[in-house]
């Protein structure tokens, strides 16, 4: 007998988070918890203010249709939903159907903003592959180049991510090149969207040498109808931020369509809480096993949700102590 719930949770975030020039100091969204006689499958709904397309209301208003259509035995199409509802439906669709496998990539790549001080420790606990991202473009360019090749000089074993955010021109992209030595440039593993416009960060790796990866410009292909990956081979790689993106389904038919074109995957945190966080480690230890993943966001917490992330002393809340706002 199947039955559903919906939660709405609103959780603490750490004080210094800023997205897009904004001050995130809660972060929002919804908990599906679909149960089929004694099985149960969670999903997490969260669009990520300044990036995803739907609010947190047209989120609802789209869950609670869905959710009742489910509960009457309907089985869903999660393609034509907001990316947010499709992913969150799809995966508590995969986990009630035990689908979705226990083990995760719960060893993400620190994510650096900051003080390049914080990241030594992280780098110093990783076991394997030391790969770490690093935000590039909050200041001048030539800061950004001298400090990717400290890092890079300093420790040997190390390969950097890098993201600018799309903040720089192609002027102040090639200002940072020219301060990171060309032999240094291969432990780059891609610098997500340099250049303010695609065509521009696609001449900096034609002229730098130094690989670059899709992240926004995916995030705006994927919502076009003639939408193929083939347009965008470009890049070394792309990121796959599911709550962006849309169901599971279509991020693992991107997978699919990156490994036949030879083009990396990255599985990325839209900031979800640590119940979604989790679930895109499983995903990326399923899909992308090999890979390491960009889910370095927990820290941006106050707070967990239902779930630990393993290693994380934050409060744990239940899912329970959040409003249940809806049910079948
Ligand atoms: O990809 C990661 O390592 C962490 C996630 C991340 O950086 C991010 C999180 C929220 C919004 C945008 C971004 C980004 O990659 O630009
Ligand atoms: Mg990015």
């Amino acid at each position: 007998m199947r039955s559903a719930k919906l939660y709405r949770y609103e959780l603490p975030m750490d004080s210094g988070v800023i997205l897009r020039e904004q001050r995130l100091t809660v972060r929002e969204g919804f908990i599906i918890e679909l149960s089929d006689g004694e099985r149960i499958g969670r999903g997490e709904v969260a669009p990520l203010p300044g990036f995803s397309v739907e609010t947190l209301e047209e989120a609802y208003s789209q869950l609670v249709e869905q959710l009742a259509l489910w509960s009457q035995g309907i089985e869903l199409d999660h393609e034509p939903l907001y990316p947010s509802v499709g992913f969150g439906l799809s995966m508590a669709q995969l986990e009630l159907d035990a689908i979705l496998p226990e083990p995760g990539s719960f060893q993400a790549a620190p994510l650096c903003s900051g003080d390049p001080d914080e990241l030594l420790p992280k780098l110093e606990a990783m076991s394997g592959a030391k790969v770490a991202k690093i935000k590039v473009g909050l200041y001048e360019p030539i800061r950004d180049g001298m400090l990717v090749s400290l890092f890079l000089e300093s420790i040997p074993d190390l390969t950097l991510r890098l993201d600018a955010n799309r903040a720089w021109t192609s002027e102040k992209a090639q200002q940072f090149a020219k301060k990171v030595a060309p032999s240094l440039r291969q432990r780059i593993d891609f610098i997500e969207e340099p250049c303010q416009s695609p065509g521009d960060s696609f001449s900096f790796a034609i002229n730098t040498g130094i690989a670059i990866a899709w992240d926004e410009t995916l995030q705006h292909a994927v919502r076009k109808e003639d939408f193929k990956l083939q347009d965008f081979n470009g890049a070394k790689a792309i990121i796959i931020k599911p709550t962006l993106i849309g169901s599971v389904e279509r991020c693992a038919e991107l997978i699919a369509t990156a490994k036949a074109l030879g083009i990396k995957a990255v599985i990325s945190s839209s900031i979800e809480s640590s119940l979604g966080l989790t679930q895109l480690a499983r995903l990326s230890a399923w899909q992308l096993t090999q890979e390491v993943p960009g889910l370095d966001t927990i820290g941006l917490f106050a707070q967990q949700l239902e779930v630990p992330w393993p290693g994380c002393e934050l409060p744990l809340v239940a899912l329970n102590q959040q409003s249940l706002i809806w049910q079948s």
